[in-house]
């Protein structure tokens, strides 16, 4: 199972043996950090009866240290930019168009939207081939660099071209960033705290997406507000790029680069609570996990990554629920709301557009806090489910209400026939109650997606998820306009709703509970099948403070869901 019993198997064996001593002979350490969760057949009794095993070194059940909460919220301004710079846009095309001499065509909007997807999506992939190279501070730094140099090409730009590069640009550092946070970030939480730091990332994206709105409303009457708007935007990246040249890397990126100590290092910062000893043994889990890729040739070494991540049934598995998440995410059209709201609720008579607008960034980043409180606690499986099923009845709402309201849309722009009336009211309270539902589960469980996978593979393996989810955006922002115009928004809605149907049940059967298990046990219990009823259980077991009970399993037992 793990490469170390391939290659040495005595060194495994003493390795192991030496570990059940320290275990032993440290009671009170091991009763408060360490459990032992034996996935396989394995008789600690008899050292000769060793079988592969996977020991999870849990270092602490405290809280997270004041240095795991800086790293995470410092990491977390990533998001933040994220949000941010796709937040900005709606208000900012509004007065752009006058900055260059002509109104700004469709076309010329649209484009000016997408480019940052685009960019987005591109490094998304690109950073993952590289990240485990690289390391995960780096990339952080350079995508700051991206974000500020894009920034300032839109800031000096004077026609179209020019800030469709700038917003081109700006995305590769939002890719980099969506992609290298939340894994950083997840690759120093303890485990019982993971789900609610990541959800810190997600925060700073709605957070991110509302001060956008926020000043954009604010700067709207002001000449050029726009560039002030896209200006601000360098301040953040600025502040990350500094404090980063003084901050560590993660411990799991530092063993894969074979810097033990450095890595003992900041398992010590972030974990003061934790033993010497109990440190040493979580750097032998994590050196065990890291020992099949050893391999001296970058190229060939990252080739049998690309092929372990399709090839072993278990990364398979991670792999196509951490992209069919993001897909998911983006398929059931929130950010149509999200870049079209104004659209949709000015051809419902609705005049203020930008202030309803404004409601709908701030009800994704009051429902964001709502999660942030309790994912940990409900689980990611539960809250996804609650959040897909309540999606799906706001959205049928939706699609009844327009049924009754008559619209014409062309060419980016709807016309009301008749006035606002009561389906009107419908569809506004529908839309913002579809808003809270999709942020308290599906806005930030498939950014968990670092846990799903080995630290072997999880680079490359969030990286395609994160391409995912650009490529949702990208379609959806690209053709949501067309498909009111030729499906009407009854029809659009519906076709939201029946893929919030379809979610549902992929979910239901294939999406097993990970809060609160070491990323190291996520592996195992995707090994041999989806294991939902199984990780249920373990999860609770681990919530509740004890380790869980652990049986015997067969391949038979684990093959059962
Ligand atoms: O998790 C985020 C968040 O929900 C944002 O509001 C949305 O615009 C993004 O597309 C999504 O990935």
């Amino acid at each position: 199972m793990l490469g170390l019993f391939d290659k040495d198997p005595e060194k495994t064996q003493q390795t192991l043996v030496e570990r059940e001593r320290n275990t032993s002979n440290s009671p009170s350490a091991a009763a408060s950090y360490t459990s032992s969760l034996d996935m396989y057949s394995h008789d600690s009794s008899s050292s000769k009866d060793l079988k592969p095993t996977v020991s999870i070194t849990t270092l602490s059940s405290d809280k997270p240290s004041f240095l795991v909460i800086f790293l995470t919220a410092l990491a977390s301004i990533s998001g933040f930019m994220f949000g941010y710079d796709t937040g900005y846009i709606s208000s900012a095309l509004v007065s752009i168009g006058k900055s260059f001499g002509t109104e700004l065509s469709y076309g010329e909007e649209q484009f000016i939207t997408a480019a940052t997807s685009l960019g987005a999506f591109i490094t998304a992939l690109l950073s993952g081939l590289i990240v485990d190279f690289s390391g995960r501070k780096p990339l952080l730094m350079i995508s700051n660099l991206m974000f500020i140099v894009g920034a300032i090409i839109q800031c000096a730009a004077e026609s179209v071209w020019t800030m469709i590069v700038g917003r081109f640009i700006m995305g590769f550092g939002v890719g980099i960033g969506s992609l290298i946070s939340p894994l950083y970030i997840s690759e120093l939480a303890p485990s019982r705290y993971r789900g609610r730091l990541v959800v810190l990332n997600c925060l700073g994206i709605t957070g991110g997406q509302l001060i956008a709105y926020a000043i954009g409303a604010g700067l709207n009457h002001v000449h050029n507000g726009w560039r002030i708007l896209v200006g601000l935007s360098m301040i953040p990246p600025a502040i990350q790029f500094v404090a980063f040249l003084f901050l560590p890397d993660t411990p799991r990126y530092l063993i894969m680069r074979n810097k033990t100590e450095a890595a003992e290092k900041v398992l010590m910062r972030t974990n003061p609570h934790a033993s010497l000893e109990n440190i040493k043994l979580k750097i032998l889990d994590l050196q065990e996990e890291d020992l099949l890729s050893e391999c001296k040739n970058p190229f060939k070494k990252w080739w049998n990554t690309v092929l372990e991540l399709h090839r072993v049934p278990s990364n398979f598995r991670a792999l196509f629920l951490s992209c069919a998440l993001q897909a998911i995410q983006q398929y059931t059209g929130f950010n149509s709301l999200m870049y079209f709201s104004s659209t949709i609720f000015k051809a419902i008579g609705f005049n203020n557009s930008t202030a309803v607008s404004l409601i709908v960034a701030g009800t994704n980043f009051v429902f964001t806090v709502f999660a942030f409180f309790i994912i940990d606690k409900i689980g990611r499986r539960l809250i996804l489910l609650i959040s897909i099923f309540l999606m799906t009845c706001f959205l049928v709402l939706n699609a009844i209400a327009f049924h009754f309201i008559e619209i014409t849309f062309h060419h980016n722009s709807a016309v009301v026939l008749g006035n606002i009336h009561t389906w009107g009211i419908v569809i506004i309270v529908s839309m913002i109650c579809f808003v809270a539902s999709y942020a308290i589960g599906l806005g930030n469980v498939p950014w968990q997606q670092s846990e799903m996978f080995p630290q072997k593979v999880r680079g490359i393996g969030t990286s395609y998820a994160t391409a995912s989810n650009w490529g949702g955006s990208l379609i959806i922002s690209a053709t949501f306009l067309t498909m009111l115009e030729n499906i009407t928004p009854t029809g659009t809605f519906s076709l939201f709703a029946g893929f919030c149907v379809l979610s549902f049940i992929l979910i239901f059967f294939c999406y097993p509970e990970l809060s609160n298990l070491e990323l190291e046990e996520v592996q195992e219990l995707l090994t041999g099948g989806f294991h939902v009823k199984r990780s249920m259980q373990l999860a609770k077991a681990r919530k509740n403070g004890a380790p869980p009970a652990i049986e015997k399993d067969t391949p038979e037992s684990l093959n059962s869901v």
